[in-house]
């Protein structure tokens, strides 16, 4: 669905992708993850089309996202992570937008703004940030379009908007649908996300389902020094050590993403080496 081959992307002096390749199919969320600066916005940019690819293939269901044709642009949906939105009604918006995507379904447009409390008779101007942020992804998963792309969503999200966002989220998956979203928050996709993507020094760090993560490694807490002094990575805690162990004994067990994001990036030689 989305093909990402040997890219080499720069501005003006500064590179940012030196060979990154990314396969990622539908029927999955897609949690794209790393440091301050390392191209999570810029990826995805890249793959609808607003930045071009110096080097390297980008296919998106079968197009070029850099030619910008119609047929393409109505398949992809990005909620920015920074946006500036006209002083106009939640119709008038509408009304400018949908055209632009031809499965856009009010109905469901209309549930996602009751889901998340927002009144439908708002001018964008009065609402605060979160709100609409909120009205953003609400019209971007109305949109239906096969490929949803979301640059921190979460952010600016108050607690309940955060859990309101994964309910209506994990209704959205579906099997033709392929949402890859960046975030820095990572407790807020925790059981949302079902594949980890981590970009680092230009190119692809990690890139795992998070069933294949709980297969070869184990997350727990442990009082056993022996066990501690084994594990691949460790936090200690006043309610003892959380850590990360080889899972050879196949133990079931949940993925905390936060202590493995925190493990790849202070020990990735280790970590990968889980996946070999
Ligand atoms: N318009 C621009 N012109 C020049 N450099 C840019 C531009 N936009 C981003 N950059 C640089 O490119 C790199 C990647 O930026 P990008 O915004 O894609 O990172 P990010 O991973 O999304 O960062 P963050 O987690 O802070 O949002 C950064 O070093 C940034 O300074």
């Amino acid at each position: 669905m989305i093909s990402i081959q040997n890219i080499h992307f720069r501005y003006k002096n500064k590179p940012v992708f030196s060979g990154l390749s990314l396969d990622l199919q539908p029927g999955h969320i897609y949690g794209l993850l790393g440091k301050n600066g390392t191209g999570k916005s810029t990826l995805l940019r890249l793959i609808n089309g607003l930045l071009f690819p110096k080097e390297g293939k980008l296919n998106v269901l079968g197009y070029t996202p850099a030619k910008r044709q119609p047929d393409f642009l109505k398949q992809v949906f990005l909620v920015p992570e920074e946006f500036y939105l006209p002083n106009i009604s939640i119709n008038e918006f509408l009304t400018a937008n949908t055209g632009f995507y031809p499965l856009f379904n009010a109905e469901q447009f209309n549930s996602y703004l009751g889901e998340f409390a927002i009144p439908r008779d708002q001018h964008l101007q009065e609402m605060s940030y979160g709100q609409k942020k909120k009205l953003l992804i609400s019209f971007g998963l109305a949109c239906n379009t096969p490929i949803l792309l979301m640059d921190e969503p979460t952010n600016g999200l108050d607690i309940v908007s955060k859990s309101q966002f994964r309910k209506v989220m994990a209704g959205a998956v579906s099997e033709e649908k392929c949402i890859l979203i960046s975030t820095h928050q990572v407790k807020d996709l925790e059981n949302l996300i079902d594949r980890i993507t981590i970009i680092d020094e230009g190119g692809i760090l990690f890139d795992q389902t998070v069933g294949s993560i709980t297969n070869r490694l184990h997350f727990k807490i442990s009082f056993d020094s022996e066990e501690v002094r084994s594990a691949l990575y460790k936090e200690t805690s006043l309610k003892g050590n959380a850590i990360i162990l080889l899972n050879d004994e196949g133990e079931e067990g949940r993925l905390d993403l936060e202590m493995l994001y925190k493990a790849i990036i202070s020990n990735k030689e280790a970590v990968q080496k889980a996946f070999k």
